[in-house]
Formats: structure tokens, sequence, C-alpha cells
């Protein structure tokens, strides 16, 4: 990790509309280099979206994405994953037919990594329960299994930004805390920064120190979760929704 942070993200004054629907508009914030980022927001409120047009998916209508102030805007996916900013799915992101061990071998070739690179990852594959199954057709694999796999095979391409769309979802208590740990590898292993959308607001709390509010594509609120969520207007844009579905 870099102690200077030059590869902090900077996403200044973003937009994006599609036709007639303005998703977001006008979002700034950076995301210093090795740090943890949430962001929230009701359903609908461009959270996917922002990190499509931010990972080089979709070009935004307006506004700019620097990694460590190199322009990444209007840039295409495949120049901005090799600059260093990696995305995972809100569904999983392997080669479906191709075997666990395949997916990995082939994340390993894009990033120019080799034997360094699998040994790198030995011991995320035993705790999360890959190890066993490297022979394995990704698309068999329990759900919770295929979302570890497309955490690692982001991993493996060793990114400097990680944008994890809902890692959480569809994910029971103990495979939740596979998250947290994922994250941690993230950061130790990597000095990695991390974007999280997510809906597990107990996830928001223990693994991101700030947060971003969207609500209808204006960024509402900003700071740390134990001030931000308990703010009336985020409450009622999103969080008492959220933990009354909860309850
Ligand atoms: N390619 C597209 N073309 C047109 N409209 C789109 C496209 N992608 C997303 N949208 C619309 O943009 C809006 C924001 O969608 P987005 O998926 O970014 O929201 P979200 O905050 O991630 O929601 P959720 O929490 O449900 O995943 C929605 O109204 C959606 O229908």
């Amino acid at each position: 990790m870099s102690p200077s942070g030059h590869e902090t993200l900077e996403v200044v004054g973003l937009s994006k509309r599609f036709g007639g629907l303005q998703v977001f508009q006008e979002i700034s914030f950076t995301l210093p280099q090795g740090e943890v980022l949430g962001v929230i927001g009701p359903n609908g409120a461009g959270k996917t979206t922002l990190i499509n047009v931010i990972s080089g998916k979709l070009a935004p209508t307006a506004g700019r994405v620097l990694l460590g102030r190199r322009e990444m805007t209007g840039q295409p996916l495949h120049a901005v994953s090799r600059a260093g900013i990696m995305r995972s799915f809100q569904q999983t992101n392997t080669f479906s037919t191709a075997s666990v061990g395949e997916n990995i071998a082939r994340a390993i070739t894009f990033s120019g990594g080799g034997s360094a690179a699998w040994q790198a990852i030995t011991g995320m594959l035993d705790e999360f329960e890959l190890a066993p199954r490297l022979d394995e057709q990704s698309d068999k694999l329990p759900y919770g299994l295929q979302k570890m796999l497309g955490l690692v095979l982001a991993f493996v391409t060793r990114p400097k930004v990680l944008l994890l769309d809902e890692p959480a979802a569809g994910l029971e208590g103990r495979e939740r805390g596979r998250v947290d740990s994922f994250v941690r590898h993230a950061r130790e292993e990597l000095g990695c920064s991390v974007l999280i959308v997510e809906h597990d607001m107990d996830l928001i709390r223990r693994l991101c120190p700030n947060i971003l509010v969207l609500d209808a594509g204006r960024l509402l609120a900003s700071g740390p979760p134990a001030e931000v969520l308990a703010r009336k207007d985020v409450i009622d844009a999103y969080v008492g929704a959220v933990e009354e579905e909860v309850a």
C-alpha cells in the first residue's frame, strides 16, 4: 500500500441519464487508498448504475472519474479494469460452465499473474471452502460459494479499487461473515480501497467507517454510519423501511 495514498479514487460531479430518466446527478466523493466506503439507498436510487459508470461499463452523461489523478472517464471497461478498478456483480460473475480452477486461472492470466498469484489465495480458498472444489463446474456450486468465487476472481487481478455490488445479497449469517473476511484480505494484502453497495445495514456498520446515502439519484448524506443513519431525512428516505423489512 502506498502511504501517500496516491491511488485515491475521485468521483467529480458524476451524472448519468438514460433517455428521459436521470438516474443520478452531480455525485462527488473521494475514496482514499485503502479505505472502505459504503453506498446505501432505496431500490432504484442508482447505486448499481454508479458502479457501472465508475467501472467503465457505462459512460457518464457528465462528470469525471479519476484514479490517482489519472483520467478514467469514458474509458472502456477493460482499460479501467487494467488501470486497477475492478467490480464484482450482484449476480455471480464467473464463466459458468468452466470449473472453479479454470475461472481462477483465467482471471490470473488476465492480470498477468503466475504461480505467486495462486499462492496468494491459498488461504482464502481454504477459508471459503473453495479449495476442495477446484474441479467442479462453477455454476453447480452452492450460491454462497459462487458469490465467494466471484470475489476471489476480482481479488486475483490485484485491483487498486474494488467495487462490490451487494456482496452479501442472498447469503446466510455465517456466509456474510466471509464478506467481512474478504474485505479484510483485500485491504491487508492488496492495500486496496473498497466501495460496497449493500442493503445489509449490520454489514455496512461493521465494515464502513464512512457511507454515502443515495436517494432518487442525489447524494442525500455522507459521513460515519452512526451519524448518518441517525439522521431523520435518511431514516425517512431509507433506513426506517429497511430495518422494518428486516424486523
Ligand atoms: N441500462 C439501463 N437502461 C435504462 N434504465 C436503466 C438501466 N439500468 C438501470 N436503469 C434504471 O435506473 C434506475 C436505477 O437503477 P439501479 O439498478 O442503478 O438502482 P439501485 O440503486 O442499484 O437499485 P437496487 O438497490 O434495487 O439494486 C432504475 O430506475 C433502473 O430501472
